[in-house]
Parts: structure tokens; sequence; C-alpha cells
């Protein structure tokens, strides 16, 4: 299952943008076995200020036809890595060919977008930058990759 961060704004190459690489090549190497991966990110950027609804159509082109919408929004759900873990596991058995993440800019995510998604994953009430997130993300696939290998990079 090919797994896409579709995400507002370009990252420049610096700390963030250097661990997201690094997460990602380790879930693409941790997951291969598990089928799942690669992982890529697609940055989309509305140049005329056309606001979230301007941001909400280029990501809706970043994000695969049939692919599983899971946007991220502080008011989405909180789960422990592991059930994180689980759902990623469950919709490559369900057969998803791609599953789509979704982060927003400044504004957060258009709520038009935001009622197409399958569902909305948060990293607590707090707000974070996008950038942050884009590493979280990334981090917890890996995590979620190594946890559904039963390598011990995960310890509670
Ligand atoms: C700076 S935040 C935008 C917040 C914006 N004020 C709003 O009302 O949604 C940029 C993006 O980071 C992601 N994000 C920030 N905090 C988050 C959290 N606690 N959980 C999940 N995603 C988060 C969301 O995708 C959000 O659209």
């Amino acid at each position: 299952m090919r797994v896409h961060l579709c995400v507002v704004g370009r990252l420049r190459a610096g700390p963030e943008r250097a661990l997201i690489d690094d997460y990602l090549s380790r879930f693409d190497k941790t997951g291969r076995a598990l089928g799942l991966g690669p992982a890529r990110v697609v940055e989309v950027e509305d140049k005329r200020g056309g606001g979230m609804a301007a941001e909400a159509a280029l990501l809706r082109r970043a994000v695969p036809d049939g692919s599983y919408l899971c946007i991220l929004d502080e008011r989405g759900r909180v789960m422990d890595s592991p059930t994180f873990a689980d759902e990623i596991a469950a919709r490559r058995d369900q057969g998803r060919g791609d599953m789509a993440f979704v982060i927003g800019g400044a504004d957060g995510i258009d709520p038009a977008l935001r009622a197409e998604a399958d569902m909305a994953l948060s990293f607590g009430a707090m707000v974070w930058p996008h950038m942050l997130a884009r590493v979280m993300l990334a981090e917890q696939l890996y995590r979620a990759a190594s946890i559904l290998a039963g390598s011990p990079y995960h310890r509670v």
C-alpha cells in the first residue's frame, strides 16, 4: 500500500526536512516486507492567495483516486501508536492500494475537504506548526511499521 503525505507549503532543506526524509526512508525499508510503502511527500502551494478552498483543490489533485483519506486535525481522533499501526494494517488488509494523509497550512484544512475524509487523526488538542506535524507523522509511520514488524523500536 502506497502512502502519500499531501501537505500545504514547501519545506526548505533543514533539520525538519532531514528528519522527514530519514523516517520515511526507514518506513520504506521496514514496510517493504509488510506490503507497506513507498511513502512520498507531495507539497502543494497556492500562490494566488485563494485560501483554504484553493489549497483544498490542490490537495484533492495530489491524493490518488481511491485512496483512504486521513486528514490531520487537532479535533480528530487521538490514538496510541499500536492503534495507529493497526489502522494502517487494516487498510492494507482491505486491499487499499493507497493511503493519503493530508496536513493543512496556516489556516488549516477546508471544511469541505475535512468532510470528505475517511478519518481525522489528532496529535493532541494543541495546534502544531505544519512542519512539525509532518515530522511527527513521518515518525509515527516508521513507528507503525516497526510495531507491525515486531521490531523493538517501539517500547512502552
Ligand atoms: C498550523 S496548523 C493549522 C491550524 C489552524 N489554525 C486550524 O484551525 O486548523 C497546520 C496543520 O497542521 C496539522 N496539525 C496541527 N496541529 C495538529 C494536531 N494537534 N493534530 C493533528 N494535526 C495537526 C493540521 O493538518 C493543520 O491543518
